[in-house]
Protein backbone atom coordinates (compact mmCIF):
# COMPACT_ATOMS: atom_id res chain seq x y z
CA UNK A 1 0.00 0.00 0.00
CA UNK A 2 1.29 3.05 -0.76
CA UNK A 3 2.37 5.87 2.16
CA UNK A 4 1.19 8.95 1.24
CA UNK A 5 2.84 11.82 3.53
CA UNK A 6 -0.52 13.73 3.76
CA UNK A 7 -4.22 12.51 2.99
CA UNK A 8 -6.86 15.09 3.35
CA UNK A 9 -9.86 13.17 4.12
CA UNK A 10 -13.37 13.63 3.65
CA UNK A 11 -13.38 17.31 2.28
CA UNK A 12 -16.04 19.11 0.15
CA UNK A 13 -13.58 19.20 -3.26
CA UNK A 14 -14.04 22.71 -5.22
CA UNK A 15 -12.50 23.21 -8.52
CA UNK A 16 -13.68 25.71 -11.24
CA UNK A 17 -15.99 23.26 -12.94
CA UNK A 18 -17.29 20.80 -10.10
CA UNK A 19 -17.69 20.50 -6.08
CA UNK A 20 -17.11 16.71 -4.70
CA UNK A 21 -16.43 15.11 -1.81
CA UNK A 22 -13.99 13.37 -1.28
CA UNK A 23 -9.58 12.81 -0.60
CA UNK A 24 -6.64 14.12 -1.41
CA UNK A 25 -3.67 11.99 -1.14
CA UNK A 26 -0.51 14.23 -1.36
CA UNK A 27 3.35 13.31 -1.66
CA UNK A 28 6.70 15.15 -2.09
CA UNK A 29 4.24 18.45 -2.82
CA UNK A 30 2.47 17.49 -5.63
CA UNK A 31 -1.48 15.75 -5.38
CA UNK A 32 -0.74 12.19 -6.27
CA UNK A 33 -4.32 10.80 -5.78
CA UNK A 34 -8.26 12.08 -5.81
CA UNK A 35 -10.60 10.23 -4.40
CA UNK A 36 -14.38 11.39 -5.02
CA UNK A 37 -17.06 9.45 -3.13
CA UNK A 38 -15.08 6.75 -1.66
CA UNK A 39 -12.05 6.80 0.92
CA UNK A 40 -8.50 6.43 -0.47
CA UNK A 41 -7.37 3.09 0.04
CA UNK A 42 -3.95 4.08 1.46
CA UNK A 43 -2.06 5.54 4.38
CA UNK A 44 -0.21 8.94 5.63
CA UNK A 45 2.45 10.47 7.75
CA UNK A 46 -0.03 12.88 8.47
CA UNK A 47 -3.59 13.17 7.91
CA UNK A 48 -6.19 16.15 8.01
CA UNK A 49 -9.84 15.49 9.03
CA UNK A 50 -11.61 17.66 6.77
CA UNK A 51 -15.57 17.19 6.83
CA UNK A 52 -17.45 20.16 7.02
CA UNK A 53 -14.66 22.02 5.16
CA UNK A 54 -14.73 23.09 2.15
CA UNK A 55 -11.12 22.56 0.10
CA UNK A 56 -9.87 25.55 -2.48
CA UNK A 57 -6.94 24.85 -4.78
CA UNK A 58 -4.75 27.82 -3.15
CA UNK A 59 -5.26 31.21 -4.17
CA UNK A 60 -2.77 33.18 -6.55
CA UNK A 61 -3.16 36.65 -5.55
CA UNK A 62 -1.93 37.98 -9.30
CA UNK A 63 -1.10 41.39 -7.68
CA UNK A 64 0.51 42.50 -4.93
CA UNK A 65 2.88 44.85 -3.85
CA UNK A 66 5.36 43.78 -0.80
CA UNK A 67 7.53 46.83 -1.08
CA UNK A 68 10.98 44.29 -0.48
CA UNK A 69 13.55 45.00 -0.49
CA UNK A 70 14.16 48.91 0.07
CA UNK A 71 10.66 49.75 1.39
CA UNK A 72 10.05 46.93 4.44
CA UNK A 73 8.89 49.39 6.51
CA UNK A 74 5.94 49.45 4.46
CA UNK A 75 5.09 45.82 4.35
CA UNK A 76 8.10 43.21 3.40
CA UNK A 77 7.74 39.41 2.15
CA UNK A 78 7.65 37.96 5.26
CA UNK A 79 4.76 39.95 6.84
CA UNK A 80 2.82 40.09 3.26
CA UNK A 81 3.66 36.24 2.59
CA UNK A 82 2.22 35.64 5.84
CA UNK A 83 -1.10 37.80 5.53
CA UNK A 84 -1.35 35.84 2.39
CA UNK A 85 -1.51 32.27 3.86
CA UNK A 86 -3.98 33.30 6.68
CA UNK A 87 -6.30 34.44 3.95
CA UNK A 88 -5.92 31.59 2.13
CA UNK A 89 -3.86 32.24 -0.68
CA UNK A 90 -0.63 30.38 -1.48
CA UNK A 91 1.21 32.08 -4.62
CA UNK A 92 1.62 35.94 -5.34
CA UNK A 93 2.62 37.59 -8.07
CA UNK A 94 4.72 40.90 -6.87
CA UNK A 95 4.27 44.08 -8.44
CA UNK A 96 7.33 45.09 -10.01
CA UNK A 97 6.96 48.77 -7.96
CA UNK A 98 7.08 50.35 -4.13
CA UNK A 99 10.31 48.48 -3.63
CA UNK A 100 13.57 49.99 -3.89
CA UNK A 101 15.32 49.35 -6.21
CA UNK A 102 12.20 48.41 -8.66
CA UNK A 103 12.00 45.61 -10.52
CA UNK A 104 12.97 47.14 -13.98
CA UNK A 105 16.41 44.93 -14.31
CA UNK A 106 17.83 41.64 -13.78
CA UNK A 107 19.40 42.84 -11.44
CA UNK A 108 16.92 44.00 -9.32
CA UNK A 109 14.86 41.06 -10.15
CA UNK A 110 17.46 38.99 -8.69
CA UNK A 111 17.69 41.41 -5.37
CA UNK A 112 13.77 40.81 -5.22
CA UNK A 113 13.74 36.69 -5.82
CA UNK A 114 16.76 36.42 -3.23
CA UNK A 115 14.89 38.30 -0.65
CA UNK A 116 12.00 36.59 -1.25
CA UNK A 117 13.00 33.06 -1.24
CA UNK A 118 14.70 33.83 2.36
CA UNK A 119 11.31 35.42 3.33
CA UNK A 120 7.93 33.87 1.82
CA UNK A 121 6.21 31.50 2.88
CA UNK A 122 3.87 31.23 0.22
CA UNK A 123 5.30 30.94 -3.66
CA UNK A 124 7.11 33.82 -5.24
CA UNK A 125 6.37 35.26 -8.70
CA UNK A 126 7.62 38.51 -9.89
CA UNK A 127 6.07 41.15 -12.30
CA UNK A 128 9.13 42.48 -14.13
CA UNK A 129 8.58 46.81 -15.08
CA UNK A 130 7.94 48.30 -18.24
CA UNK A 131 9.27 52.12 -17.72
CA UNK A 132 10.75 54.45 -20.57
CA UNK A 133 14.13 53.69 -18.86
CA UNK A 134 14.59 50.04 -19.34
CA UNK A 135 13.62 49.20 -23.12
CA UNK A 136 16.80 46.99 -23.19
CA UNK A 137 16.10 44.86 -20.04
CA UNK A 138 13.09 43.68 -21.12
CA UNK A 139 14.57 40.57 -22.37
CA UNK A 140 16.48 39.57 -19.65
CA UNK A 141 14.01 39.80 -17.43
CA UNK A 142 11.68 37.76 -19.89
CA UNK A 143 14.77 34.72 -19.44
CA UNK A 144 15.17 35.30 -16.16
CA UNK A 145 11.41 34.29 -15.13
CA UNK A 146 9.27 37.51 -14.62
CA UNK A 147 5.61 36.05 -15.36
CA UNK A 148 4.71 39.27 -17.47
CA UNK A 149 5.08 43.08 -17.51
CA UNK A 150 3.47 45.71 -15.71
CA UNK A 151 3.19 49.68 -16.86
CA UNK A 152 1.51 52.66 -15.43
CA UNK A 153 -0.24 55.10 -17.49
CA UNK A 154 -0.50 57.54 -15.31
CA UNK A 155 2.07 58.42 -12.37
CA UNK A 156 2.89 55.54 -10.00
CA UNK A 157 3.40 57.75 -7.01
CA UNK A 158 6.60 56.39 -6.60
CA UNK A 159 9.59 58.53 -7.98
CA UNK A 160 11.57 55.80 -9.21
CA UNK A 161 8.95 54.14 -11.59
CA UNK A 162 8.09 56.04 -14.22
CA UNK A 163 4.81 56.13 -15.95
CA UNK A 164 4.96 54.84 -19.76
CA UNK A 165 4.58 57.26 -22.59
CA UNK A 166 3.00 56.57 -26.29
CA UNK A 167 6.59 55.33 -27.76
CA UNK A 168 7.41 53.48 -24.81
CA UNK A 169 3.65 52.13 -24.89
CA UNK A 170 5.03 51.15 -28.38
CA UNK A 171 8.14 49.88 -28.27
CA UNK A 172 7.78 48.26 -25.42
CA UNK A 173 4.68 46.34 -26.53
CA UNK A 174 6.40 45.36 -29.43
CA UNK A 175 9.05 43.74 -27.84
CA UNK A 176 6.86 41.87 -25.04
CA UNK A 177 4.70 40.29 -28.14
CA UNK A 178 7.90 39.57 -29.73
CA UNK A 179 8.71 37.76 -26.15
CA UNK A 180 5.83 35.89 -25.92
CA UNK A 181 4.65 37.51 -23.02
CA UNK A 182 2.03 40.47 -21.91
CA UNK A 183 1.60 43.91 -20.71
CA UNK A 184 0.01 44.28 -17.48
CA UNK A 185 -1.42 48.22 -17.40
CA UNK A 186 -2.55 50.17 -14.79
CA UNK A 187 -5.09 52.05 -17.32
CA UNK A 188 -6.07 55.43 -16.23
CA UNK A 189 -5.37 58.96 -18.30
CA UNK A 190 -2.53 61.29 -16.90
CA UNK A 191 -3.96 64.45 -18.66
CA UNK A 192 -7.46 64.14 -17.03
CA UNK A 193 -6.81 62.49 -13.77
CA UNK A 194 -3.94 65.42 -13.06
CA UNK A 195 -5.89 68.38 -14.58
CA UNK A 196 -9.17 67.82 -12.52
CA UNK A 197 -6.95 67.14 -9.51
CA UNK A 198 -5.40 70.37 -10.08
CA UNK A 199 -8.29 72.43 -10.91
CA UNK A 200 -10.21 70.72 -7.60
CA UNK A 201 -7.33 71.39 -5.42
CA UNK A 202 -7.10 75.03 -6.63
CA UNK A 203 -10.74 75.71 -5.42
CA UNK A 204 -9.94 74.09 -2.01
CA UNK A 205 -12.03 71.40 -3.44
CA UNK A 206 -10.33 68.08 -1.53
CA UNK A 207 -13.40 66.08 0.09
CA UNK A 208 -13.36 62.31 -0.82
CA UNK A 209 -16.01 62.98 -3.31
CA UNK A 210 -13.53 65.45 -4.97
CA UNK A 211 -10.68 62.71 -5.07
CA UNK A 212 -13.35 60.39 -6.58
CA UNK A 213 -14.32 62.69 -9.39
CA UNK A 214 -10.76 64.24 -10.20
CA UNK A 215 -10.43 59.99 -11.65
CA UNK A 216 -13.46 59.22 -13.74
CA UNK A 217 -14.72 55.81 -15.23
CA UNK A 218 -14.39 57.76 -18.62
CA UNK A 219 -10.25 58.32 -17.52
CA UNK A 220 -10.08 54.68 -17.38
CA UNK A 221 -11.61 54.00 -20.18
CA UNK A 222 -9.54 56.96 -22.32
CA UNK A 223 -6.89 54.69 -21.18
CA UNK A 224 -7.96 51.16 -21.93
CA UNK A 225 -8.94 52.23 -25.16
CA UNK A 226 -5.63 53.87 -26.12
CA UNK A 227 -3.60 50.73 -24.97
CA UNK A 228 -6.01 49.27 -27.06
CA UNK A 229 -4.57 50.49 -29.56
CA UNK A 230 -1.63 49.70 -29.81
CA UNK A 231 -2.14 46.11 -28.59
CA UNK A 232 -4.00 45.62 -31.94
CA UNK A 233 -0.85 47.21 -33.59
CA UNK A 234 1.33 45.28 -32.13
CA UNK A 235 -0.22 42.24 -31.02
CA UNK A 236 1.01 42.08 -27.50
CA UNK A 237 -1.28 40.72 -25.19
CA UNK A 238 -2.72 42.68 -22.64
CA UNK A 239 -3.81 42.13 -19.24
CA UNK A 240 -5.82 45.26 -17.60
CA UNK A 241 -5.08 45.82 -13.68
CA UNK A 242 -8.28 46.84 -10.99
CA UNK A 243 -10.94 47.97 -13.16
CA UNK A 244 -12.98 49.50 -10.95
CA UNK A 245 -16.44 49.78 -13.38
CA UNK A 246 -18.44 47.20 -15.37
CA UNK A 247 -18.25 50.30 -18.00
CA UNK A 248 -14.48 50.11 -18.04
CA UNK A 249 -14.95 46.14 -18.49
CA UNK A 250 -17.34 46.59 -21.62
CA UNK A 251 -14.45 48.03 -23.26
CA UNK A 252 -12.73 45.35 -22.79
CA UNK A 253 -15.36 42.46 -23.81
CA UNK A 254 -16.19 44.59 -27.35
CA UNK A 255 -12.29 44.12 -27.97
CA UNK A 256 -12.42 40.63 -26.93
CA UNK A 257 -14.97 39.74 -29.10
CA UNK A 258 -12.74 41.85 -31.80
CA UNK A 259 -10.45 39.05 -31.55
CA UNK A 260 -7.84 41.75 -29.55
CA UNK A 261 -5.69 39.02 -26.63
CA UNK A 262 -6.60 40.78 -23.42
CA UNK A 263 -7.46 40.14 -20.04
CA UNK A 264 -9.21 42.33 -16.98
CA UNK A 265 -8.93 42.11 -13.64
CA UNK A 266 -10.72 43.78 -11.00
CA UNK A 267 -10.07 44.03 -6.90
CA UNK A 268 -12.38 42.94 -3.83
CA UNK A 269 -12.36 46.45 -2.84
CA UNK A 270 -14.69 47.67 -5.93
CA UNK A 271 -16.60 44.58 -5.20
CA UNK A 272 -17.50 45.79 -1.16
CA UNK A 273 -16.62 49.25 -0.89
CA UNK A 274 -18.02 52.41 -2.02
CA UNK A 275 -17.50 56.15 -1.85
CA UNK A 276 -19.38 56.20 1.18
CA UNK A 277 -16.21 54.08 3.14
CA UNK A 278 -14.04 56.47 1.37
CA UNK A 279 -15.64 59.74 3.16
CA UNK A 280 -15.67 57.28 6.40
CA UNK A 281 -12.27 56.23 6.79
CA UNK A 282 -10.59 58.38 4.57
CA UNK A 283 -6.90 57.53 3.01
CA UNK A 284 -7.08 53.77 4.62
CA UNK A 285 -9.99 53.70 1.92
CA UNK A 286 -8.04 55.67 -1.01
CA UNK A 287 -7.06 53.72 -4.12
CA UNK A 288 -6.61 54.61 -7.80
CA UNK A 289 -8.63 54.05 -9.21
CA UNK A 290 -10.93 55.42 -6.54
CA UNK A 291 -14.18 53.63 -4.61
CA UNK A 292 -17.18 54.07 -6.95
CA UNK A 293 -21.25 54.49 -5.69
CA UNK A 294 -23.14 51.25 -5.06
CA UNK A 295 -24.41 50.84 -8.18
CA UNK A 296 -21.16 50.26 -9.43
CA UNK A 297 -20.31 47.59 -7.77
CA UNK A 298 -23.64 45.93 -8.14
CA UNK A 299 -22.54 46.41 -11.89
CA UNK A 300 -19.10 44.67 -11.18
CA UNK A 301 -20.97 41.77 -9.54
CA UNK A 302 -23.22 41.49 -12.85
CA UNK A 303 -19.92 41.68 -15.24
CA UNK A 304 -18.09 38.93 -12.70
CA UNK A 305 -21.13 36.37 -12.87
CA UNK A 306 -21.42 36.67 -16.64
CA UNK A 307 -17.74 35.95 -16.93
CA UNK A 308 -16.54 39.30 -18.08
CA UNK A 309 -14.15 39.15 -15.58
CA UNK A 310 -10.90 36.84 -16.06
CA UNK A 311 -9.00 37.16 -12.49
CA UNK A 312 -9.39 39.24 -9.22
CA UNK A 313 -6.11 40.13 -7.29
CA UNK A 314 -5.93 42.14 -3.91
CA UNK A 315 -4.05 45.41 -5.09
CA UNK A 316 -2.46 45.19 -1.68
CA UNK A 317 -0.41 48.26 -1.28
CA UNK A 318 0.14 49.15 2.05
CA UNK A 319 1.85 51.69 3.99
CA UNK A 320 2.45 52.97 7.23
CA UNK A 321 -0.26 54.16 9.47
CA UNK A 322 1.34 57.78 8.75
CA UNK A 323 1.06 57.52 5.32
CA UNK A 324 -2.88 56.86 5.98
CA UNK A 325 -3.91 59.43 8.69
CA UNK A 326 -7.25 61.23 8.39
CA UNK A 327 -6.58 64.72 6.93
CA UNK A 328 -8.55 67.45 5.70
CA UNK A 329 -7.17 66.64 2.24
CA UNK A 330 -7.66 63.61 0.87
CA UNK A 331 -5.69 64.39 -1.87
CA UNK A 332 -2.31 63.74 0.66
CA UNK A 333 -1.71 60.62 1.82
CA UNK A 334 -0.92 57.61 -0.07
CA UNK A 335 -3.59 55.88 -2.32
CA UNK A 336 -3.19 51.57 -1.86
CA UNK A 337 -5.55 49.34 -0.03
CA UNK A 338 -4.33 46.69 2.56
CA UNK A 339 -6.43 44.11 1.83
CA UNK A 340 -4.13 40.67 0.73
CA UNK A 341 -5.26 38.80 3.93
CA UNK A 342 -9.27 39.49 2.95
CA UNK A 343 -9.79 38.41 -0.59
CA UNK A 344 -11.16 34.77 -0.19
CA UNK A 345 -13.40 36.47 3.27
CA UNK A 346 -14.63 39.20 0.67
CA UNK A 347 -15.64 36.93 -2.37
CA UNK A 348 -17.38 34.46 -0.41
CA UNK A 349 -19.31 36.88 2.05
CA UNK A 350 -20.24 39.39 -0.42
CA UNK A 351 -20.11 37.10 -3.57
CA UNK A 352 -20.95 33.61 -2.29
CA UNK A 353 -23.66 34.27 0.58
CA UNK A 354 -24.92 37.91 -0.61
CA UNK A 355 -24.83 37.19 -4.28
CA UNK A 356 -25.04 33.65 -4.78
CA UNK A 357 -22.04 33.49 -7.18
CA UNK A 358 -20.82 29.88 -7.02
CA UNK A 359 -18.04 28.72 -5.40
CA UNK A 360 -16.22 27.44 -8.79
CA UNK A 361 -16.81 30.56 -9.91
CA UNK A 362 -14.82 31.84 -7.34
CA UNK A 363 -12.09 29.08 -7.45
CA UNK A 364 -11.65 30.03 -11.54
CA UNK A 365 -11.09 33.89 -10.39
CA UNK A 366 -8.73 33.38 -7.85
CA UNK A 367 -6.79 30.56 -8.68
CA UNK A 368 -7.50 28.80 -12.10
CA UNK A 369 -7.61 31.28 -14.41
CA UNK A 370 -4.30 33.34 -12.67
CA UNK A 371 -2.74 29.65 -13.56
CA UNK A 372 -4.03 29.74 -17.16
CA UNK A 373 -3.53 33.39 -18.17
CA UNK A 374 0.58 33.29 -16.32
CA UNK A 375 1.20 29.87 -17.39
CA UNK A 376 1.63 28.21 -13.97
CA UNK A 377 0.72 24.79 -15.35
CA UNK A 378 0.96 23.10 -12.25
CA UNK A 379 -1.21 25.14 -10.20
CA UNK A 380 -5.32 26.05 -9.73
CA UNK A 381 -6.16 22.50 -9.83
CA UNK A 382 -6.91 19.83 -7.70
CA UNK A 383 -6.08 16.73 -9.74
CA UNK A 384 -3.58 14.06 -10.05
CA UNK A 385 -0.22 15.98 -10.39
CA UNK A 386 -1.36 19.45 -9.35
CA UNK A 387 1.18 20.49 -7.06
CA UNK A 388 -0.36 20.36 -3.73
CA UNK A 389 -1.30 24.56 -2.75
CA UNK A 390 -4.53 24.29 -0.99
CA UNK A 391 -7.13 25.90 1.36
CA UNK A 392 -9.32 24.35 3.89
CA UNK A 393 -12.27 26.97 5.03
CA UNK A 394 -15.09 26.39 7.30
CA UNK A 395 -17.96 27.95 5.72
CA UNK A 396 -20.32 28.07 8.66
CA UNK A 397 -17.81 30.05 10.48
CA UNK A 398 -18.27 34.05 10.72
CA UNK A 399 -16.06 36.73 12.43
CA UNK A 400 -15.52 39.74 13.06
CA UNK A 401 -12.02 41.01 11.42
CA UNK A 402 -10.12 42.58 14.07
CA UNK A 403 -6.99 45.14 13.36
CA UNK A 404 -5.06 42.08 15.93
CA UNK A 405 -6.19 39.34 13.23
CA UNK A 406 -4.19 41.28 10.50
CA UNK A 407 -0.72 39.58 9.96
CA UNK A 408 0.39 43.06 8.11
CA UNK A 409 3.48 45.00 9.44
CA UNK A 410 1.04 47.76 9.64
CA UNK A 411 -2.40 46.56 10.79
CA UNK A 412 -4.77 48.39 9.54
CA UNK A 413 -7.16 47.58 6.36
CA UNK A 414 -10.60 49.22 5.53
CA UNK A 415 -12.30 45.36 6.29
CA UNK A 416 -11.50 45.75 10.00
CA UNK A 417 -14.74 45.45 11.71
CA UNK A 418 -16.26 43.56 8.63
CA UNK A 419 -18.19 40.17 9.73
CA UNK A 420 -17.30 37.92 6.99
CA UNK A 421 -19.08 34.05 6.56
CA UNK A 422 -16.17 31.37 5.66
CA UNK A 423 -12.65 31.21 7.61
CA UNK A 424 -9.97 30.07 6.56
CA UNK A 425 -8.40 27.25 8.52
CA UNK A 426 -5.84 25.76 6.98
CA UNK A 427 -3.34 26.83 4.23
CA UNK A 428 -1.23 23.77 2.69
CA UNK A 429 1.66 24.91 0.09
CA UNK A 430 3.54 22.50 -1.35
CA UNK A 431 1.92 19.80 0.59
CA UNK A 432 2.44 21.56 3.93
CA UNK A 433 0.67 23.01 6.06
CA UNK A 434 1.95 26.82 6.31
CA UNK A 435 -1.15 28.41 8.54
CA UNK A 436 -3.16 26.52 10.78
CA UNK A 437 -5.43 26.85 13.77
CA UNK A 438 -4.97 30.66 13.09
CA UNK A 439 -1.41 30.81 13.66
CA UNK A 440 1.13 30.63 11.22
CA UNK A 441 3.04 26.99 11.15
CA UNK A 442 7.08 27.52 11.46
N1 LIG B 1 2.06 52.49 -6.42
C1 LIG B 1 0.97 51.76 -6.10
O1 LIG B 1 1.05 50.78 -5.40
N2 LIG B 1 -0.20 52.17 -6.59
C2 LIG B 1 -1.37 51.42 -6.37
N3 LIG B 1 -2.17 51.90 -5.31
C3 LIG B 1 -3.41 52.10 -5.75
O2 LIG B 1 -4.35 52.47 -5.05
N4 LIG B 1 -3.49 51.90 -7.05
C4 LIG B 1 -2.30 51.55 -7.51
O3 LIG B 1 -2.01 51.36 -8.65
ZN1 LIG C 1 -2.39 50.25 -10.28
ZN1 LIG D 1 -1.14 47.63 -7.88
Amino acid sequence: MTIYDLIIKNGTIVTADSIVQGDIAIKGGKIMEVSVDKPLEATAEKEIDAVGLHVFPGVIDSHVHFNEPGRTEWEGLETGSRSLAAGGATSFFDMPLNSTPPTINKANLELKRSAAEEKSIVNPYYWGGLVPENLDDLKDLHENGVIGFKAFMSPSGIDDFHNVDDETIYKGMREIASLGSLLAVHAESTVMCEQLAEERIGQGKVTARDYVESRPVISEIEAVRRILSYAELTGCKLHIVHASSRKVVEVINDAKHRGVDITVETCPHYLSLTVKDLEEQGVIAKCAPPLRDQEEVDDLWTAVANGEIDTIGSDHSPAPASMKVISDNIFDGWGGISGAQSMLNILLTEGHFKRNLPLEKIVELTATNPAKIFGLTTKGKIAANYDADLTLADLNESFELKKEDLFYRHQHSPYVGMTFKGNVKTTIVGGKAVFENGEIQE
